[in-house]
């Protein structure tokens, strides 16, 4: 079954065409990567797939549904380029408050806080993180209701190495479908399996990271291959 369809969807800022004609689908599962150069329309792909950004053109479907129901709402999780968690707010109590909306037990609070270490901050208010901290926060937020779709632009920003290593791992273990859109090659050959690569709004090539390594020639690395695809799009 497929979780994430878009087909021929088209999206314009002004006179700007961010998405031009773009069609893909995810099958449930599916643990894929969106890359693209700067400006190629990730960041809006992931929007309209969550509902924050209307297409001109096209249809999108989160398994059958459209995006930014309700219901769709309760089984994704979006974790925006630049995530800002309730300011005001300390750790824990933005992860009470996302808890009580999202109808999850509150024993889940305390294993968010474990799970991505962020009890020593839990009395910090959240505008007075760092901002690796606030990237934790933010994606504990997302992850609280253990999410079935879960979609997330740039996770690994600020973190610093250990963390990356830890989220990887806690994404690893998650049995969620995953769109996830990066510049960082090692994100997606370590969380995905499948890549979507786009430019200026349309998909220029899709397959499995395998089949995007055997392109590279001899010793050429998977990022030289990447970079001469998006050069001659
Ligand atoms: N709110 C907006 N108003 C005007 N133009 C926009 C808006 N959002 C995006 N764009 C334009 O749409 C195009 C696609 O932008 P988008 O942010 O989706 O690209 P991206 O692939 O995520 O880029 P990057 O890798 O640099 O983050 C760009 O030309 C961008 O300038």
């Amino acid at each position: 079954m497929e979780c994430i369809s878009l087909r021929n969807v088209v999206k314009r800022f002004g006179s700007i065409i961010a998405l031009n004609n773009l069609s893909f689908t995810i099958p449930c599962d599916g643990r894929f990567a969106l890359l693209g150069p700067n400006g190629a329309g990730k960041s809006t792909t992931m929007k309209i797939l969550a509902g924050l950004l209307k297409p001109d053109y096209g249809e999108v479907e989160i398994m059958g549904m459209k995006p930014g129901t309700k219901e769709v709402k309760r089984f994704l999780g979006y974790l925006p380029e630049d995530p800002m968690p309730y300011r005001i707010l300390t750790v824990r109590e933005n992860l009470e408050y996302i808890a009580s909306l999202r109808g999850v037990k509150k024993e889940r609070v305390d294993e968010m806080l474990d799970l991505l270490d962020l009890r020593q901050y839990e009395r910090v208010q959240a505008g007075k993180l760092s901002r690796g901290n606030q990237q934790k926060l933010s994606l504990a937020l997302i992850l609280i209701h253990n999410p079935k779709i879960i979609l997330l632009d740039e996770p690994l920003n600020y973190l610093d190495i250990p963390t990356q290593e830890k989220v990887i791992n806690v994404l690893r273990d998650m049995k969620s479908t995953f769109l996830i859109s990066t510049h960082i090659m090692s994100i997606a050959t370590r969380l995905t399996d499948h890549v979507i690569i786009i430019s200026r709004g349309t998909v220029i090539w899709q397959g499995s990271i395998d089949e995007l390594r055997a392109l590279g020639r001899e010793d050429e690395t998977i990022e030289s291959v990447v970079a001469r695809m998006m050069r001659n799009a």
